[in-house]
């Protein structure tokens, strides 16, 4: 029977639409659904919904959290369990499990979808959340042996029910001769005698070339057990660099460091050149993958083949290396990092810098050394940063909270779910990741953990903190100065440690997945280093808002103190004539008079009245910005260099720097710390003006200072000589 005028795919949910079913459920909470689809109707539908899936025209994929609960404690063995018909609407009992088998293939788009039965033979509709999940390699396969953990009935569109997992560890995907399934589901899977571990691995060569890494990795595990120790050992060392490499590509990094940790060790064990390096054991070489060092104390280079040295080099970059020097070989790197090519085989150099308790703001990052304007603090590879095509229609998403009711797009949607499927792997990279600020979400929510816990991957703790600490980023720094660019959202943790300032001393900048981090100004040893997590809006209550809305802070900088001192009046003029100034501004185009610009000018000096109080004597005065740009472009425009050199040096003075020539002298004898591209472009224009008033000295000595300052604000010196030229 064909599906009755299907009018759209209810499959797939919408942030409304979930929040109104919620909403209508919640008399329900407890209670067993009336009625429910049964088993042949759950298939027909699915099976629609399937086709749908191939021939539709698919929509921006949309992910959406609800209220949020805490994934269960209890592992799956332990837990209570129950049945299809004991469900309740809404209900979740942490101590509960259910067993269940997938009836169906999966439908896999913004979630996984698939039929399920219990051991009575009762069916429901299964949907599992923030699974990373292909249709071509899917996790939730057809013959499926599963378990829920804390199941219960969720309301669903057009007025059903389904069971629904928002935790990935909530799901737990059963081998099928595991002792405690239902006899009638339990299969014993002899291998068979044709098959050898040549057969699996040759399988899984095939499955891996299709793309199907999760079945590959099956293939090359099936070849694994059917090893001996009377194994060829060449056969035992391609069998785990192959599951290895294959970990590798589906983040699992820990489980890629184990499987290598035994290759290496076979490896080692039967090459009698190697014996003399005593590092057989996995253990060591465990060790020696996760320490993050870039010292080679086992050897490595001298004992194994490429292919396991490249692998290895591969995973200790993804797990983290550091080095103790800020050198940096960043034209190679600029010249490698490209929309193809995100990820950068760098170290991370964080060993200048420290987390240390601030006296207001929680956490920060301090300065373990005294640092000069344009030195690097710090630089750190991206924990995630997910790549993508931005022209690529089919990887648009959006992600919905409905708990708080926000929303963000796809930058932030990938990266949310990059972060759940790294985490949920690797157990080794959870410590870093939760203990980061989450707003307070598991103090609320969750439970104590101990050391010798595994830390529970709950998947709305990780969008509270990558909410709060992600960063917008670049695929370099330097293309922003240019054109506009669209950004990725990306998490480098040990930056996420930065306090905001209004007047920061530091500014971030990136080469695809590398953070750079240099200081606007010079920092002592033991100084908290802190920068804009934002520009500034022009007004208090427009930027206290945006801190408030997204990270829950009131900034208190000495700019937020002096602008709320000023009073609501005062700010309201200014903003009056900042208006009436860049309409202005906007109206006299690129080209206007000399006599138009004498007028701008005088307005200007009105607005700069305004500002004139003690209280911003050695601040920036930021509504005074955009009309100084103005006028000195223009001057610029028409060669007066006087006028240029004038406003150059006033719009330095407006971003709290002040600058002096003495003779032939050039010095900057203050500085806020917020340098940026106006910084520099003034510093370009003052050159040229100094050159055609031929104080060669004193414009090279500009020179150098814009050279430093386009360095701290692109990461590097690529483009320096065209933009300053
Ligand atoms: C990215 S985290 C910075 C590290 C954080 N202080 C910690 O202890 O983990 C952002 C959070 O730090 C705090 N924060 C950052 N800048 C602040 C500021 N200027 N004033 C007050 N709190 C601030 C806020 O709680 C904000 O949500």
């Amino acid at each position: 029977m064909a599906r009755s005028e299907p009018v759209r795919n209810t499959y797939e949910e919408f942030a409304d639409e979930m929040k109104q079913l919620m909403e209508d459920s919640k008399n329900k909470r407890g209670q067993i659904p009336k009625s429910r689809q049964m088993r042949d109707a759950l298939i027909q539908d699915h099976e629609w919904h399937l086709r749908f899936l191939h021939e539709g025209v698919l929509q921006p994929r949309n992910f959406i959290l609800p209220p949020p609960y805490a994934p269960a404690q209890l592992e799956f063995s332990k837990a209570r369990r129950v049945h299809i018909k004991d469900l309740g609407i809404s209900s979740r009992n942490s101590e509960e499990a259910i067993l269940l088998r997938t009836l169906t293939d999966p439908y896999v788009y913004s979630s996984s979808i698939t039929i399920v039965e219990d051991e009575h033979g009762d069916t429901a509709r299964l949907t599992v959340c923030n699974l990373e999940d292909s249709m071509d390699d899917p996790v939730l396969s057809k013959g499926l042996v599963l378990a829920v953990k804390q199941p219960c009935w969720t309301a669903a569109p057009e007025a059903g029910y389904h069971i629904r997992v928002d935790h990935p560890s909530d799901l737990v995907i059963l081998e099928s001769d595991n002792d405690r399934l239902p006899e009638a589901w339990r299969t014993r899977v002899g291998v068979e005698g044709t098959r050898t571990v040549t057969k699996f691995k040759q399988e899984g060569d095939m499955l891996f070339l299709k793309k199907k890494f999760r079945s590959a990795l099956e293939k090359y595990e099936q070849g694994r057990l059917l090893l001996t120790a009377s194994s060829d050992t060449v056969a035992q060392v391609d069998i785990y660099r192959k599951r290895c490499g294959v970990n590798v590509v589906l983040l699992r990094f820990d489980d890629a460091a184990e499987d290598l940790a035994q290759a290496i060790s076979i490896h080692a064990l039967s090459d009698s050149a190697v014996e003399k390096f005593e590092v057989t054991t996995p253990s060591a070489v465990r060790e020696w993958l996760h320490n993050g060092s870039k010292d080679d104390s086992l050897q490595m280079a001298s004992i194994l083949p490429r292919s396991l040295k490249d692998l290895a080099a591969r995973i200790k970059f993804d797990l983290g290396l550091y080095q103790t020097s800020p050198d940096y070989d960043l034209p190679t790197i600029s010249a490698y990092v490209g929309p193809l090519t995100l990820h950068v085989d760098a170290a991370n150099y964080l060993s200048d810098v420290e987390i240390k308790p601030t006296s207001y703001h929680g956490r920060g990052l301090f300065a373990k050394r005294d640092f000069q304007a344009g030195d690097l603090l710090m630089a750190e590879k991206a924990f995630a940063l997910p790549g993508y095509f931005f022209n690529d229609r089919s990887s648009d998403c959006a992600l919905y909270s409905l708990g708080d009711g926000t929303a963000t797009d796809r930058a932030g949607a990938l990266l949310f779910k990059e972060l759940v499927q790294k985490l949920t792997a690797n157990p080794s990279l959870r410590k870093g990741f939760f203990d980061m600020d989450d707003g307070g979400y598991w103090a609320k929510n969750g439970w104590e953990v101990s050391e010798q816990d595994d830390i529970p991957v709950d998947v709305f703790r990780i969008e509270h903190i990558r909410r709060r600490n992600c960063f917008a980023a670049p695929l370099r720094a330097v293309d922003v100065l240019t054109t506009p660019t669209s950004v990725r959202n990306g998490f480098w943790i040990h930056t996420s440690y930065l306090n905001h300032a209004c007047l920061p001393n530091s500014v971030r900048t990136f080469l695809g997945d590398i953070l750079f981090l240099r200081a606007t100004r010079d920092i002592s040893a033991g100084e908290e280093i802190t920068s804009q997590y934002v520009v500034p809006e022009l007004t208090i209550a427009d930027r206290q808002q945006k801190y408030k809305e997204t990270w829950g802070f009131e900034c208190d900088c000495r700019l937020c103190r002096a602008d709320s001192d000023v009073g609501v009046e005062v700010e309201r003029e200014r903003m009056r004539l900042f208006e009436e100034l860049k309409a202005t501004a906007q109206k006299l185009g690129s080209k206007p008079t000399v006599t138009a610009l004498k007028k701008f000018a005088r307005r200007l000096r009105d607005l700069e009245v305004i500002y004139s109080k003690e209280a911003y004597e050695h601040l920036p005065k930021l509504c005074l910005v955009h009309p100084t740009i103005f006028l000195a472009e223009a001057w610029r425009g028409l060669n007066n260099v006087e006028k240029t050199i004038e406003y150059s040096t006033r719009l330095l003075r407006y971003f709290g720097i002040t600058i002096q020539v003495d003779g032939n002298v050039f010095s900057v004898l203050e500085n806020c710390g917020l340098i940026n591209v106006e910084c520099v472009r003034a510093l370009k224009y003052l050159a040229e003006g100094y050159k055609s008033k031929n104080q060669l000295e004193t414009a090279s000595s500009v020179t150098s200072t814009a050279q430093v300052w386009y360095r701290i604000i692109t990461g590097a010196d690529l483009g320096s000589k065209e933009f300053l030229q």
